[in-house]
């Protein structure tokens, strides 16, 4: 099998802009849901990635590679790579277009092994737009931004309606995590109001 890659994206595409009120580059993206595997601060052994709005329609994430995400000894696990890729380049799409969106399809090359320790630098961005499909790609570079390419990613997320959640997931945890959402606006308002009444 070869390495050679087929055209990304595969179909015509629109450019992916980003939505007037995505945060701005240098913002640090908060944990989007406290029992995500991905990124939340809940799950002990999770990945606790962190993601950056960078300039242009990308986003800087990381995350250190833990005894938890062995797969050999001292080696992450392929697996727990690809989930690092879906959560970084599905909180580049969620927060830069603001559009629901799930993962339809996720393809990775694993280039150079990912010690225990040792920290991935993920830089995901926008590759264009077909419809509900949205075309997204990432490289993950080790132990530095500019480290070697470790591991590479592509998806394709399909917007959905929120339906989607509430008819597939637990709508209690959707209701805490939107009460939870409301709560944290209300608090910066607040902030806001007190700096500049
Ligand atoms: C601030 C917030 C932060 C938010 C931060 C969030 C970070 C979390 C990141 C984690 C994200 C996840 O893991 S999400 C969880 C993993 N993913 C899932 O559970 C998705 C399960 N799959 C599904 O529910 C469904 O198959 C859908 C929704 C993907 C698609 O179903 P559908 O709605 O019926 O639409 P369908 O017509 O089939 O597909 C729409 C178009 O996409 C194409 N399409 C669909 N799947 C594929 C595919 N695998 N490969 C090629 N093409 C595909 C179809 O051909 C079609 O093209 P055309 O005919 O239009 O040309």
């Amino acid at each position: 099998m070869s390495r050679v890659s087929q055209p990304w994206p595969p179909v015509p595409v629109e450019p992916a802009e980003a939505h007037p009120k995505a945060p701005p580059a240098g913002t640090e993206l908060g944990v989007h849901f406290g029992e995500c595997f991905g990124c939340g601060d809940e799950v002990e052994s999770g990945l606790h990635l962190r993601s950056r709005v960078g300039e242009g329609q990308t986003v800087h994430s990381k995350f250190t590679v833990t005894a938890a995400h062995q797969g050999a000894p001292g080696l992450a696990h392929g697996g727990l790579l690809a989930c690092a890729f879906d959560e970084a380049l599905g909180s580049t799409v969620g927060n830069l277009l603001r559009r629901p969106a799930v993962t339809g399809k996720l393809e990775t090359d694993f280039r150079r092994p990912v010690p225990v320790g040792s920290t991935l630098y993920i830089a995901t961005r926008l590759d264009g737009i077909a419809g509900r499909k949205i075309y997204v790609s990432a490289d993950g570079h080790l132990d530095a931004e500019d480290g070697p390419i470790a591991v590479s990613a592509r998806a394709l997320f399909v917007v959905v309606g929120f339906e989607h959640f509430s008819n597939h997931g637990d709508p209690q945890a959707l209701e805490k995590l939107a009460a939870a959402h409301e709560k944290a606006k209300r608090a910066r308002e607040q902030r806001e109001w007190e700096i500049n009444p």
